[in-house]
């Protein structure tokens, strides 16, 4: 059974006083599998980091009743040039239940060999992280993820540069995790992926354009909406120009720099 898991309460997250996600209101069901899907810069990795509490609020909120959070954020913002092992990296998933210094038990030590196995990177422990190639950290971090057992997880394009065959290994672990009862946001750019795979929908373009099922929201009109209020968003204005301006702007059909020299955005 189903149950509220993560609430939006007119969230608007940004960074230095320029707004990158508005007033996003909605619920998350406990158990569900949603694709976060929308153009480059929409706001979909800033919506993962506000989920996990690394970027704060500018307005409104999001509450959570999670225990455990594991968040995977886009393999450009880790670095892999840092001296470290496929296993230094994978134990990380066990520092929520022992502490950054706590000590890895030989039950933790069979649990990480499991992992490898299951993301099929036996025998990679000592590796150095920068001899990976971009699939098999994507997979290590997957194992990270798995050694986590979190409820839940936020997966940053994890496909991204990822071969078919990793893609599929990997969306098998996906669902398991999903029919295990543990929520699950992943923000994808491969619309026929999501169509195959997410029963659930987010799509964005600074603010809502369509939450729900993916059916329902993958629809064309939504696709061209989405890229109608990406094109006319001002990457210039205040930090909450709000809805209103950018569907304005669409409505009117101007184009958003145009628009911006005959407007002015509400700068508080
Ligand atoms: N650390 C930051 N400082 C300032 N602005 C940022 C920062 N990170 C992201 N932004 C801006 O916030 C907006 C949304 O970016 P975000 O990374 O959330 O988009 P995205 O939908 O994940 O894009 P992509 O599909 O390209 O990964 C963009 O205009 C981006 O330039």
């Amino acid at each position: 059974m189903s149950d509220t898991y993560l609430e939006f309460n007119n969230l608007t997250l940004g960074y230095q006083g320029h707004a990158a996600v508005h007033h996003l209101s909605g619920l998350v069901e406990r158990g569900s599998l949603t694709a976060v899907v929308g153009a480059n810069g929409s706001g979909k990795s800033t919506l993962m980091k506000g989920v996990a509490g690394i970027l704060k609020p500018i307005s409104g909120d999001c509450t959570a009743s999670f225990k455990r959070l594991a968040y995977l954020p886009q393999q450009s913002e880790i670095d892999r040039t840092f001296p470290a092992r496929v296993i230094d990296l994978v134990s990380l998933g066990f520092w929520q239940e022992r502490g950054l210094l706590g000590r890895i038990t030989r039950e933790d030590r069979i649990k990480l060999a499991g992992c490898l196995e299951a993301v099929g990177l036996s025998g990679f422990d000592k590796r150095p992280l920068d001899s990976l190639s971009g699939g098999q950290m994507q997979r290590a971090l997957f194992a990270r993820s798995m050694l986590q057992n979190a409820d839940l997880i936020l997966l940053d394009e994890p496909f991204n540069a990822v071969d078919e065959r990793t893609i599929r290994d990997l969306l098998v672990l996906i669902k398991q995790w999903a029919a295990e009862n543990r929520t699950i946001l992943c923000v994808l750019h491969d619309h026929a992926l999501v169509r195959a795979h997410f029963p659930q929908t987010l799509l964005i373009a600074r603010q809502l354009v369509a939450w729900g099922s993916t059916p329902d929201v993958m629809t064309s009109d939504n696709l061209l909406r989405a890229r109608s209020f990406q094109e006319a968003w001002d990457e210039t204005a205040g930090w909450c120009e709000g809805q209103q301006v950018a569907k304005d702007r669409i409505d009117s059909g101007l184009p958003g720099q145009a628009a911006d020299r005959q407007r002015t955005a509400v700068h508080v």
